[in-house]
């Protein structure tokens, strides 16, 4: 579904992105770890158009994207959730997913319907006309997911979609994203969570000053003792089973 060769990205003299190739197959869950500063971020910016590459070449469903702006990207049907979530604060929360659910569909009626529609998925249904401003951080995050789903996405990247979340939220959002998942969407996630990339993903990927250290099965490439070294051993051992 995503072909990803030889991307690179240098800002002055860092390269923050360093000639990076991987694969991902329709269906697939594909988890995105390592150190802060590692590159991962940029690595998703580069994908879905929201910075130019240096070098390398992108593929979505065989189509060459790279260079592509990112709506032009997103109407392919790749979208993404962003770190620091951004709503339209004058927007009520429903509005908000309408604004979304218009890049796919331009007619209005149906814009409204689909954001009703993703709101409920994700469990805002309660929400709808509320202020997006006073939402708590774990509905924000849901709504950030909305977003991305009104755009009826094939292969939607989220990123870091469970920093600052309660456990509790954490088991929540898991549930909504195995749906998505179910709903036949492809997903790449970067996460610090392990227990969300653990139980989550099938592949696992790992960035290490930009490059790839390794790349496989998300049971294999936990326990491998390279990738301890490197970024679990630094964060939390007891989450490694
Ligand atoms: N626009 C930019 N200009 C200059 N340097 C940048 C820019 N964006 C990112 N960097 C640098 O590139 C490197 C990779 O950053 P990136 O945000 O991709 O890392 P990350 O793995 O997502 O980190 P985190 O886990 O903290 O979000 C860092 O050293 C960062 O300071």
């Amino acid at each position: 579904m995503l072909t990803v060769e030889h991307l690179t990205k240098r800002f002055g003299g860092l390269t923050a992105v360093d000639d990076v190739s991987f694969t991902v197959e329709e269906g697939d869950f594909l988890g995105i770890i390592g150190p802060n500063g590692a590159g991962k971020t940029t690595l998703f910016h580069l994908i879905t158009g929201f910075l130019p590459t240096d070098a390398g070449e992108v593929w979505f469903k065989g189509k060459a994207i790279t260079g592509k702006k990112a709506y032009q990207i997103s109407r392919l049907g790749m979208t993404r959730t962003f770190q620091i979530t951004k709503p339209f604060g004058q927007l009520d929360v429903m509005e908000n997913v309408v604004v979304a659910a218009l890049q796919q569909s331009p007619a209005l009626r149906e814009a409204r319907e689909r954001a009703e529609e993703v709101l409920r998925f994700v469990g805002l249904g309660a929400y709808l006309h509320h202020s997006v401003t006073h939402l708590p951080i774990g509905l924000k995050k849901k709504l950030e997911l909305a977003k991305a789903l009104a755009t009826r996405p094939s292969l939607l990247f989220l990123d870091e979609v469970m920093g600052g979340l309660s456990p509790d939220e954490v088991r929540d959002l898991m549930d909504v994203l195995r749906k998505v998942q179910e709903t036949g969407v492809t997903l790449v996630m970067i996460e610090h969570v392990l227990q969300a990339i653990t139980e989550l993903t099938q592949t696992l990927l790992v960035l290490h000053h930009g490059a790839l250290l390794a790349h496989g099965a998300t049971v294999d490439v936990i326990r491998d003792p390279e990738v301890v070294d490197a970024y679990l051993g630094e964060v939390e051992p007891d989450a490694v089973h």
